[in-house]
C-alpha cells in the first residue's frame, strides 16, 4: 500500500488558502506517486485559530467535506482526510474524516481529549461516540488526533479490534516533540501496527509545531520521516503482511489478560 502524506504548513486562520493548497497538493501527488492513500494533518483548514473557531469552523457536510469528496473520487485516492473543525448543535468538534476513493464517507471521529494546556475546553466540545475501526483499502484501520496519542488505550483499543494501521494527526508543540517521536514508536510496538503520523510545520500565536511527520513499521523501524520545521511530502509503501507475521512470532495481543490489569 502506497501512503503520500502531507505535513503541511498550515496557514492559521485561512481556510480558503489552505483548502487550495491541499487541492494542489493532491493534483501534485497524484500526478507524481499515484498513492493509494493520501494522509492529511490536524486543523487544516483553520490551524489553532481557537478564539476565531467558531466563525471559522466548517458547517457539518460542509465545503471541505464536499471538496475532498468531489477530488477523492477525481484522483481516486482514499482520502484519510486528517481534521477539520466543524460546527455542531453541541458545539465545535476536531474531526476526523476518512473518504474513500469513490467519494463516500467512511469514518467520522471527533476528538475525545481535548488539551487542557490549549484551553481547547473552553472552545471546542469533545467527541461523544467512541473510538472505533474502520475498512479501507480492504483494511481494518484507524485514526485518532494529536493529545489522544497519550492515552495508549486508544489505540490499544483499536489493534483489538483488528486495526493493522493507525493514523495519528497533529498540530504538536516542538517543544516536545520527544514524546511525539517516542509515543508513536511505542504505540507501533506495543500493537504491532503500522503507524502513520501526519504532522504540522509553522506556528500560530506563539510555539512551532514540531514537523516529524513519520511512517514506523509494527516493529519500531522508521520507513520515513519529515524535517522538524518543512513543509514536505513523505511517500512511504507498506507491507501489511508484516502486521499478521509480528502478531504470530511475538503474540501481544493474543497473550493478553485484561481481566487481570
Ligand atoms: O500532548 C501534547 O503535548 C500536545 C497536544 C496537542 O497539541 C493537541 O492535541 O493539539
Amino acid at each position: 500500500m502506497k501512503i503520500a502524506l502531507y505535513q503541511m504548513n498550515v496557514q492559521a486562520g485561512k481556510p480558503e488558502t489552505n483548502r487550495a493548497k491541499v487541492q494542489q497538493w493532491l493534483k501534485d501527488v497524484a500526478e507524481r506517486h499515484q498513492p493509494d492513500v493520501a494522509v492529511l494533518p490536524e486543523m487544516w483548514t483553520t490551524g489553532y485559530t481557537l478564539s476565531e473557531i467558531a466563525q471559522l469552523a466548517d458547517e457539518e457536510n460542509g465545503q471541505t467535506q464536499q471538496m475532498l469528496k468531489s477530488l477523492a473520487k477525481e484522483h481516486k485516492i482514499d482520502l484519510v482526510a486528517g481534521s477539520i473543525a466543524v460546527k455542531t448543535a453541541d458545539g465545535v468538534v476536531n474531526r476526523a474524516l476518512t473518504i474513500s476513493g469513490n467519494g463516500e464517507v467512511i469514518s467520522e471521529y471527533d476528538k475525545i481529549h481535548l488539551v487542557p494546556m490549549l484551553d481547547e475546553p473552553r472552545y471546542l466540545a469533545a467527541g461523544k461516540d467512541k473510538v472505533r475501526p474502520y475498512e479501507l483499502q480492504e483494511t481494518t484501520m484507524g485514526s485518532f488526533i494529536c493529545y489522544d496519542l497519550r492515552f495508549p488505550e486508544i489505540a490499544r483499543s483499536l489493534a483489538v479490534n483488528g486495526a493493522k494501521v493507525i493514523y495519528v494527526f497533529g498540530e504538536w508543540p516542538e517543544a516536545r516533540r520527544d514524546h511525539w517521536d517516542a509515543l508513536l514508536r511505542a504505540r507501533a510496538i506495543e500493537n504491532q501496527c503500522f503507524i502513520v503520523a501526519a504532522g504540522a510545520v509553522g506556528s500560530h500565536d506563539g510555539p512551532n509545531f514540531s514537523g516529524h511527520s513519520t511512517v514506523i513499521s509494527p516493529w519500531g523501524n522508521v520507513l520515513a520521516l519529515a524535517s522538524p520545521d518543512e513543509e514536505e511530502t513523505l511517500v512511504a509503501t507498506i507491507d501489511l503482511s508484516e502486521v499478521d507475521e509480528f502478531r504470530e512470532a511475538v503474540p501481544v495481543l493474543k497473550n493478553r489478560l485484561p481481566a487481570r490489569y
